[in-house]
């Protein structure tokens, strides 16, 4: 057995293998010691391997999902080997049953719903390194049918990551240390996420293959040219999908039959999101990383798993071309209309939709032949559902209506299902009771026969207590001894010659007879028999419906889109938003728009209302400087401008009274900053860094949100960047700029440039103890002052401190009175000054050899031996 262990350990180094054994699945040697350790279970010993033991440890298979669950957020891969061949089958009757490994789990391949996210996928994504610092990308999810494809430059993999969240990357096994190391920092970066980010695995370098690529791309599309997805021409992620596809091919041991459609992504597509976007807004994590409160938990109101994931990818990808989002935004006009009497579309969508199974999953599962009997019933349940076409048929609008045609169900598909698959199914095959009783013939009379033996046995016992005058005597069977008739010891030596003592009890004999025996025999071969034939069976239908499986995905995002946009439906009606509008003309126009997660959270605390703004900005207002007291509101308020953004851009109704809204390509956000102590860098040079980025991409479809930038350094340090920074979006960059800040000394910008305007959040000083109230209002102007120390005694700074601070502010306001007026912060920069005349030094021999150098006239080789030559000297 450990010969055939090793056998197989060896095709899997790096990867726990969990071999069958009986009830348990057993690990040896370093597998055991790892597994012990991870898992919290006893490390024992069993056996001896050249005089030593061998380390084992096992975990029992009907508890087998909880240790994968576990192993997976760990980042650990997992191959699963089970018995293939039959007990005593093997050989001449000795040596161990054959075994196989039958799929391999990995955290980026995921296929089963216990051990994956309901509201999100697990994405595989393979990443090849090409020339020129060019990379190619191919990710997938496993449960879906989509591949995907993109090229980008290495500097912009960071980018690339964050947007596709991978939760496993494949890389060739050439790639040096260093490179896989900037890779795995650039993941963490991205993920932002609590937990270890994504593992990084090492294929052979083969795999990442251009030619191979291309044509299992094609043979996985069964097209002859990949011109029809505009695919062609990007070698570099063939490479990346001819690994990708071996690898996901390798873990399910099956080939990967759903997947048939590709997608080309460009960065240029997508409405650019960064990271710190991401996490600022705060869309499907909060600061903290929890999954709620955030855009996404207040959005989703799907009913369905497939209906949340594709809600997400609508929340992080919006498409910069706006025709699928107003396609969104006429779907939900259409689910909101009025119905004369009856409720309107989306609520009786939505209760059609209630219960509805993953069919995304299960379509997946059912190609990969990994498909569970109630898996399939669910399944069942939701093609039955067939108002829900001629439903969705009736609404006004061109998306609903391919959605309806995408809802009609494969009817030949739906019958094999109504005929196999028992109204309760147990939950796995080899339990039986999953064959429809009428299905089959064969299958109805083995189970006659079986479920016959009660009546059988009652006839029995009726006929023995006559024969022998054993009054109570009985016929009976149980699972460890079969068959037997049981007398107590009292009656025991009435019983005929005919019966065969079978066991002997403290109080009772049991026996056998053989017309016991040769029911026995025909009962529990029955059985046997009935299992194997559901078994078939079930095989039978999975391989009946393989030819369904492209209308079943298309059936399945059909729902996803019906779900989603019902849920923006209901959304838009309890929350009363409201359809923006697209305009060429670029711009942001708000009237009285709401942060819709902050108002939520006022609501439910019953603090009071929230205080709708509005917004307007566009090429000749692009800037708003923002200033007013802490705690007054200026965060929220920008934030709601990117979210109501946002949202409009997804396809969904939007938290405010109208929103007029001209193309973006980008939403960056420079938000306060928690220290990145996951890779070393300090507030500060976080900051600057997200500043640079900024002031690189912004473009004048950009909208750009700077909270208190350069706080984290000295006041004029931090004063000279902030005012540097702002001219520069304004002038340069023009984009649509929110500017939030604490230096009044920015209020001034307005004068010097003429799309920027200021404006300020209220606040109201109440009574004479210097409290104030925050009227949360934003106004034309400047604010008339900051209220840091009335906030101070809000926060409850003792009163002590506050009032030493009231005179020390006063201190410093008379003083800077007296002094000469404020610099102008805005005059234009003066001509750099002439460098001062330098005492001239004597030239070194390095400067003398470099002025003795003409490049233009030296060859290739005299260039490197000169070059040779310079570095000996330095
Ligand atoms: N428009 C609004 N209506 C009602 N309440 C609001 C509104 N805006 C903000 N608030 C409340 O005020 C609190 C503080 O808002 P916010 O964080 O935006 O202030 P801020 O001006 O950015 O403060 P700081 O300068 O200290 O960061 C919010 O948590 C919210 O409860």
């Amino acid at each position: 057995m450990m010969q055939q262990y090793l056998r197989l350990k060896k095709d899997y180094p790096d990867t726990l293998l969990f071999y069958r054994m009986g009830d348990f699945y057993e690990m040896f040697y370093g597998d055991a010691e790892k597994a012990a350790q991870l898992l919290d279970i006893t490390l024992t010993t069993r056996g001896q391997s050249a005089g030593q033991p061998i380390p084992m440890a096992g975990v029992p298979f009907h508890s087998v999902e909880s240790y994968l669950a576990r192993l997976i957020r760990l980042g650990e891969a997992v191959a699963i080997c089970e018995q293939v061949g039959e007990a005593g089958a093997a050989g001449a009757g000795k040596g161990p049953v054959e075994r196989k490994v039958v799929r391999v789990v990995t955290p980026g391949t995921l296929t089963d719903s216990t051990l994956m996210a309901e509201k999100s996928e697990s994405m595989l994504l393979a990443v090849h390194f090409g020339p020129r610092q060019q990379c190619g990308l191919a990710w997938l999810a496993v449960t879906q049918g989509q591949l995907n494809l993109a090229e980008c430059a290495a500097d912009d993999l960071p980018a690339w990551l964050a947007r596709i969240a991978p939760s496993e990357v494949l890389v060739s096994a050439s790639l040096t240390a260093a490179q896989q190391q900037r890779l795995e920092a650039a993941l963490q970066t991205a993920l932002q996420t609590a937990q270890p980010a994504a593992p990084v695995t090492r294929r052979p370098e083969w795999q990442f293959d251009a030619a191979l690529g291309a044509a299992r791309l094609q043979e996985q599309l069964q097209a002859a040219s990949l011109a029809a997805w505009g695919a062609q021409g990007c070698a570099l992620a063939h490479a990346a999908s001819a690994a990708l596809l071996a690898y996901a091919e390798h873990t399910q041991g099956h080939a990967l039959t759903h997947v048939r459609s590709l997608q080309v992504a460009r960065a240029g597509d997508l409405i650019d999101l960064p990271a710190a976007t991401r996490r600022n807004l705060e869309l499907v994590q909060t600061l903290r990383g929890e999954d709620a409160p955030t855009l996404f938990s207040l959005l989703d109101t799907c009913q369905t798993g497939m209906g949340s994931r594709l809600l997400k990818t609508w929340l992080l990808a919006p498409q910069r071309d706006r025709a699928a989002a107003s396609g969104r935004h006429a779907a939900i006009a259409a689910l909101l209309a009025p119905q004369g009497d009856a409720a309107p579309l989306w609520q009786r969508l939505r209760a059609l939709l209630k219960g509805t199974g993953d069919v995304e999953r299960v379509t997946a599962r059912i190609a990969l032949a990994q498909v569970r009997p109630r898996e399939l019933a669910a399944l069942r349940q939701a093609l039955q559902k067939s108002e829900l076409p001629a439903l969705v048929a009736q609404a006004q609008a061109a998306l609903l209506a391919q959605l309806a045609q995408d809802l009609a169900p494969p009817a030949e598909c739906l019958q094999a299902l109504q005929s196999a698959i028992a109204q309760e199914p147990a939950a796995l095959v080899r339990d039986g009771g999953v064959i429809a009783p009428g299905h089959d013939a064969m299958l109805d009379e083995l189970r006659a026969i079986a479920s016959n033996c009660d009546a059988f046995l009652l006839e029995m016992e009726t006929r023995e207590r006559q024969r022998t005058g054993i009054a109570n005597l009985r016929v009976q069977f149980n699972k460890v001894h079969g068959f037997y008739i049981e007398v107590t010891q009292g009656q025991a030596a009435k019983v005929p010659a005919d019966y065969r003592r079978r066991q002997t009890l403290k109080n009772a004999e049991r026996f056998i007879t053989p017309e016991l025996k040769a029911f026995e025999d025909r009962a529990l071969s029955a059985q046997e028999r009935a299992l194997a034939r559901e078994k078939w069976l079930f095989d039978e239908l999975l391989r009946r419906l393989q030819p369904h499986i492209p209308a079943l995905t298309r059936f399945a995002r059909a729902l996803a889109a019906l779900d989603a946009l019902a849920a923006l439906a209901e959304r838009a009606h309890t929350l009363e938003w409201r359809k923006p509008e697209f305009t060429r003309e670029p711009g942001i126009d708000i009237t009285a728009g709401r942060h819709p997660v902050v108002q939520a959270r006022l609501q439910e605390s019953g603090q009071g209302a929230f205080i709708a703004n509005s917004t307007h900005l566009g090429p000749r207002q692009r800037l708003q400087i923002i200033t007013g007291p802490n705690m007054g509101g200026k965060s929220t308020y920008m934030r709601q401008v990117a979210l109501i953004t946002l949202l409009a851009s997804m396809g969904s109704y939007v938290p405010a009274e109208s929103c007029r809204l001209g193309p973006v390509d980008a939403i960056h956000t420079r938000i306060g900053a928690a220290d990145d102590l996951a890779n070393a860098q300090s507030t500060f040079m976080l900051e600057m860094t997200e500043a640079a980025q900024i002031l690189r991409s912004a473009t004048p479809q950009s909208l750009v949100l700077m909270d208190e930038i350069g706080r984290g350094t000295s006041t004029y340090d931090g004063l000279s960047l902030a005012t540097a920074i702002a001219a520069w979006l304004h002038d340069k960059a023009q984009c649509l700029t929110l500017f939030a800040t604490h230096y009044f000394e920015l209020t001034e910008l307005p004068a010097a440039c003429h799309a920027a305007i200021n404006v300020h959040v209220s606040a109201a000083e109440t009574g004479e103890g210097g409290s104030i109230a925050f009227l949360h209002e934003i106004q034309p102007g400047p604010a008339s002052r900051s209220y840091g120390i009335q906030v101070a005694r809000l926060a409850g700074v003792p009163a002590a401190v506050v009032n030493h601070a009231r005179h020390v502010l006063a201190r410093l306001e008379t003083a800077a009175a007296s002094q000469q007026a404020q610099p102008d912060l805005f005059a234009p920069l003066p001509e750099p000054e002439p460098a001062p005349a330098a005492e001239p030094a004597p030239p070194s021999e390095l400067q003398a050899a470099l002025a003795a150098l003409d490049p233009d006239e030296l060859s290739p080789r005299q260039a490197l031996q000169a070059l040779y030559q310079l570095k000996k000297l330095a």
